[in-house]
């Protein structure tokens, strides 16, 4: 049982820091020099998502958890009665994960909140000294909660929300306070702040003695007027429910009278913060704070317990103040973020969107959620086998709602846009082929298991996402664009993912949206619209078309308001490859496109358009620029070499043209975008010496050219397959590049910038074709593809157009060797 603590530790590392938030955090640890653990996180992910979440086998969850190295290591040195301690701890953080659990953690900004609010009233410097320090109680700690996915009733047990108890000896419990007394002393005398290890001790009034508290439940903070209560049964500890509980609100129990200092006075809890007592309450009178004494017992150090009674009666009283989930959602607002602050679409919560321009649709927790459970927050059964991505999920997610009833397994905002088209899945076919992953997905017959459409019209679930909205009718700038609709927010995010080059798996589900496409004019007007509602005056529940707010800051940019000149990315020139188009002369700054940033004009085919053309073929703005700047001064000698090719006016002259070679672009089909997002990793030039190695096997080998016959001339590289591929509206030649709304939006393109070459699409067939030994180069024939020639034939086909290439320059655009 000692080694407990280091156990907790550890396990609240590798299943909750790393595991549920990112970027990852360091909750509260009983080792103050812990340092977190170095694993592979997906594995971690993996298993929870197979064996806890969709198979619901802790046991062989924590047996191969156990198998990881890191584990391994970690419990090496323990006799079999600590490991049996070890694996229950692990069955405790991974129940946490259950699809039935019924609760959540999520990170609260309370406590920090309510400091800095102290600090900023205070006046006296000695005051705001003590008040600074104790702001940043927990430096490099985040503070968790622990909220309600569903309600409870008085009497429910939230089973999963379990901690171990540790008995503290009266010796440990004294040496643990003096340690965190001492310590917090030389902090305010050092100004150093360090994390203490008293955050987690409760006091028995059964066994009259403190516990240490250990597991998911240990992050259950104290109210004064709880929700629920702690009930012990041997060494393990479970919540019960002591008043109703809704969705969202944070369970809190009862600490005891005395756990914040003397009469709770530094608490800092939602009932001290509505009756301003407590912590609210400490600038006034500290007879202010009073508990009733006849319901305490006190214990011997001075910390007392109220009886059973008297949480009783006080979980009564506070059943008749109407708190709102609200009030918590407030306090996951963290103080310190930078952005705009958005009402989350999914959970209400509010938040501050980390990008300055794309606000996101959703706070980190609903990203975080769907990441991890592959379905949107608050739901936990997955459609999918979330590990495997398999398409069998309804009968689990049945048997799921058989289990525990309906309400929990019910999307909260499922809604499928019943279209009669018979032939709008035809229409579509064409975003189905952006993707092959998805196609085969979709190809494949539905499940065994699932019961076949009782409609023979109906379409399968899958296909309805490529629907038409009904109610798309109103973008207007779509309309413009006549054909398959596979953009615009009748999109499915999937397509849009796919489209853009998302890799599998990290695309989320698009929320379906009443709301009409405002003009752009309109869109432009409202840059500086909404003003927030207080959460007070907010209805429960959000009104199924309530708009996402966005408070206008005023000391930053609104971020629906037009962009500056200079911030606007407008379409760069396509790539150093192609010839730069001439310039176009710069538009009036009244025409100037204006990037939407909310609503569904976001993802629309224009917006998208226009956003995505700020980078050049899977490059960054920066490096596009780069590039740009180099081609304007230096014409690399791969420019040259493409110009010479496409710009050779004689027909192909190939003895065995392969079959491959003369498709038209509307025949190929379409690996643009699941090479895309693995493209970038690869070397720079392996996709282009494919390109060119295979277009050198098409030129005729010396057997089969006469010597001295005119030189061939060089097969033109097929053109992309823009026509077919894009849809109406979208210029030729979008960046590839990933996450659309997912993330960042920034792909880690880590090439230098002298490196910067555009992606270029490997074919299948010229793959095929491509030939291992390069024929021997022909007297008086240029070799023009091969890597190694490429620069001298470009220079020399191209000599009377362009100059010669330098060779910094042909090192620049050097491909990697010829094997
Ligand atoms: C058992 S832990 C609860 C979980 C804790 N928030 C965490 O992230 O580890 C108890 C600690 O939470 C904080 N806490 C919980 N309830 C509080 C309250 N009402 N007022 C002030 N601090 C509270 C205090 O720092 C306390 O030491």
């Amino acid at each position: 049982m000692d080694e407990l603590p280091g156990d907790d530790d550890f396990l609240s590392c590798m299943l909750l820091d790393s595991l549920e938030f990112e970027p990852s955090i360091v909750t509260h640890k009983m080792n103050p020099h812990f340092r977190p653990v170095r694993f592979d996180r997906d594995t971690i992910a993996q298993i929870i998502r197979r064996h806890v979440i969709w198979e619901r086998d802790i046991t062989k969850a924590v047996s191969v958890f156990n198998e990881l190295p890191v584990v391994r290591k970690h419990v090496a040195r323990k006799t079999p009665a600590q490991r049996q301690v070890f694996d229950s701890h692990v069955q405790r953080y991974m129940q946490a994960y259950l699809p039935t659990a019924g609760f959540e953690y999520a990170v609260t900004y309370r406590y920090r909140v309510a400091r800095l609010r102290r600090l900023a009233h205070i006046e006296d410097a000695a005051q705001a000294e003590t008040a600074r320090y104790h702001a940043h109680l927990s430096p490099g700690r985040t503070d968790l909660c622990v909220l309600a996915l569903r309600s409870f009733q008085p009497d429910d047990t939230i089973t999963f929300c379990t901690a171990a108890l540790k008995d503290l000896t009266r010796a440990e419990d004294e040496a643990l306070r003096e340690e965190a007394a001492q310590a917090r002393a030389a902090d305010v005398r050092d100004g150093h702040v360090r994390p203490q290890r008293d955050f987690s001790i409760i006091r028995s009034s059964s066994r009259k003695c403190s516990q240490l508290l250990l597991g998911p439940a240990r992050f259950i903070n104290h109210d004064c007027q709880p929700n629920a209560e702690f009930r012990r049964s041997g060494n393990q500890l479970t919540i019960r429910c002591i008043r109703p509980i809704k969705r969202n609100e944070e369970i809190t129990t009862y600490y005891g009278d005395n756990y914040f200092e003397l009469g709770n006075k530094e608490c800092m809890c939602a009932t001290c913060e509505k009756y301003q007592r407590g912590f609210f309450a400490s600038h006034v009178a500290d007879e202010s704070v009073s508990t009733p004494a006849s319901t305490e017992s006190t214990l011997e150090d001075g910390r007392t317990l109220r009886s059973r009674s008297a949480r009783e009666a006080a979980a009564s009283q506070a059943a008749q103040i109407v708190t709102s989930p609200d009030d918590m959602i407030a306090y996951q607002l963290n103080p310190d973020a930078q952005g705009p602050e958005c009402e989350c679409l999914t959970c209400h919560a509010l938040f501050r969107a980390p990008e300055k321009w794309w606000t996101p649709d959703e706070c980190a927790r609903c990203e975080r959620h769907y990441k991890l459970f592959k379905c949107d927050w608050p739901g936990r059964y997955p459609k999918e086998n979330p590990a495997e991505q398999t398409t069998i999920a309804r009968p689990l997610k049945r048997r799921a709602a058989m289990e525990n009833g309906s309400t929990t397994t019910k999307r909260p905002r499922a809604k499928t846009v019943q279209t009669p088209e018979p032939t709008v899945s035809q229409d579509i076919s064409s975003p189905v082929k952006l993707s092959p992953v998805r196609e085969c997905r979709e190809a494949s017959p539905v499940s065994d298991t699932e019961p076949p459409p009782k409609d023979p019209h109906a379409r399968p679930r899958s296909l309805r996402r490529f629907e038409l909205h009904s109610d798309d009718s109103d973008d207007a700038l779509d309309a413009i664009h006549l054909g398959p609709r596979i953009l615009g927010h009748g999109a499915s995010t999937d397509v849009l993912a796919s489209y853009w080059g998302a890799p599998e798996g990290e695309r989320r589900v698009r929320r379906p949206t009443t709301m009409g496409m405002p003009l752009a004019s309109e869109r432009i007007a409202s840059a500086h619209v909404t003003k927030r509602v207080p959460s007070s005056s907010r209805p429960q529940g959000r009104p199924a078309k309530a708009p996402r707010r966005i408070v206008s800051e005023p000391s930053e940019r609104s971020v629906s308001a037009p962009l500056p000149k200079t911030e606007v990315p407008t379409p760069s020139p396509r790539s150093s490859l192609s010839p730069p188009p001439p310039p176009s002369p710069p538009s009036p700054p009244t025409t100037a496109p204006v990037i939407a940033t909310k609503g569904p004009a976001r993802t629309s085919i224009s917006n998208l358009a226009l956003f995505w053309s700020g980078g050049v073929e899977g490059r960054t703005r920066q490096q596009a620029k780069k590039a740009q700047a180099l081609a304007s001064t230096t014409q690399s000698p791969r420019t040259s070499a493409r110009v010479s090719r496409t710009a050779s006016p004689a027909p192909v002259t190939v003895v065995k043209p392969e079959p491959p070679s003369s498709r038209s672009v509307s025949d190929v089909p379409l690996p643009l975008r699941s090479s895309s997002p693995a493209a970038p990793a690869k070397p720079v030039a392996s996709p282009l010496v494919k390109v060119e190695r295979s277009a050198s096997s098409l030129s005729p080998g010396p057997s089969e050219m006469p010597s001295g016959a005119p030189q061939p001339p060089l097969p033109a590289l097929p053109p992309r397959p823009t026509a077919t591929s894009l849809p109406p509206g979208v210029p030729p030649r979008q960046p590839l590049r990933r996450n659309l709304r997912w993330g960042n939006g920034k792909t880690s393109m880590s090439r230098p910038p002298t490196q910067t070459m555009p992606m270029r699409v490997v074919w299948p067939s010229m793959v095929k074709t491509e030939s291992l030994s390069p024929a021997p180069p022909i007297p008086g024939v240029p070799r023009p593809l091969s890597s190694s020639s490429a620069s001298s034939s470009s220079s020399s086909s191209s000599s009377t157009t362009s100059p010669p290439p330098q060779p910094s320059s042909a090192s620049h655009t050097s491909t990697a060797p010829l094997p």
